[in-house]
């Protein structure tokens, strides 16, 4: 199967960049200011695809489903926290997975306009892309909290493609979440799925992606020159 788009919506954790190492030692840092216990990397990995609220609050429940006596003092309290933490830490271990860096500079000399739509916060986006060399390669980044909604919704989707005035049609949504496949389906565009990413440690193929691949750079198998 090959098509013909000229739009690349990437999804940022898990997709681009391995960010846990960072988050999990941002959720532990919180953790450990609250007197109370730390997750292993491995069990925080999971909890990463909701944003930075949702993150804190199942490091808070020390679970997934969070917990319905969450108090949203101690909630507001750790989010301050982790957001501090996390700002000072933000690529200390944190890194690109193989093959991006090259296959993201093929993929703009192709012509295609590529985009960041993620469900980290805004802020966080620019500075991490710079400490790992990509600035400069997307026209439009879109964060978790640039919206009121965040993917599963479609609306971060709309929102980048009215940025670049491109239509979603002529978009390919490119994650590693069960969040990124669901918005593109909403949204009315197709999608690929990564397997190495995060996805609550499920495997991406159960939400059916159009495509499923285990590297980044098999995304240039299907993708060839715009207006080729
Ligand atoms: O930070 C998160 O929770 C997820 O971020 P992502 O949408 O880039 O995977
Ligand atoms: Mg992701």
């Amino acid at each position: 199967m090959s098509f013909t788009k000229d739009t690349l919506l990437f999804d940022l954790d898990g997709t681009l960049v391995d960010s846990a190492p960072d988050l999990a030692l941002a959720v532990n840092d919180t953790l450990v200011q609250l007197n109370l216990s730390t997750y292993p990397e491995s069990t925080i990995r999971c909890w990463v695809g909701n944003g930075a609220k949702v993150l804190i609050e199942r490091a808070l429940s020390g679970s997934a489903t969070i917990s319905a006596n969450l108090d949203p003092a101690l909630a507001d309290k750790a989010l301050d926290l982790f957001l501090t933490s996390y700002q000072n830490n933000l690529c200390i271990h944190s890194k690109l997975y193989d093959g991006v860096l090259s296959s993201l500079q093929t993929l703009k000399a192709l012509g295609y306009k590529l985009a960041v739509v993620t469900n980290k916060p805004e802020r966080f986006i620019e500075p991490i892309l710079a400490g790992l060399n990509l600035t400069g390669l997307f026209e439009v980044l879109v964060g978790g909290d640039t919206l009121a909604q965040k993917k599963p919704d479609p609306s971060p989707l709309h929102f980048a493609c009215q940025q670049m005035n491109v239509a979603i049609e002529q978009c390919l949504m490119i994650g590693d979440s069960r969040n990124d496949i669901l918005a593109a389906k909403a949204a009315g565009t197709q999608s690929v799925g990564l397997t190495y990413g995060y996805n609550y440690g499920q495997p991406i193929a159960d939400s059916n992606p159009e495509w499923v691949f285990d590297n980044f750079a098999d995304l240039l198998n299907i993708l060839e020159p715009v207006n080729s």
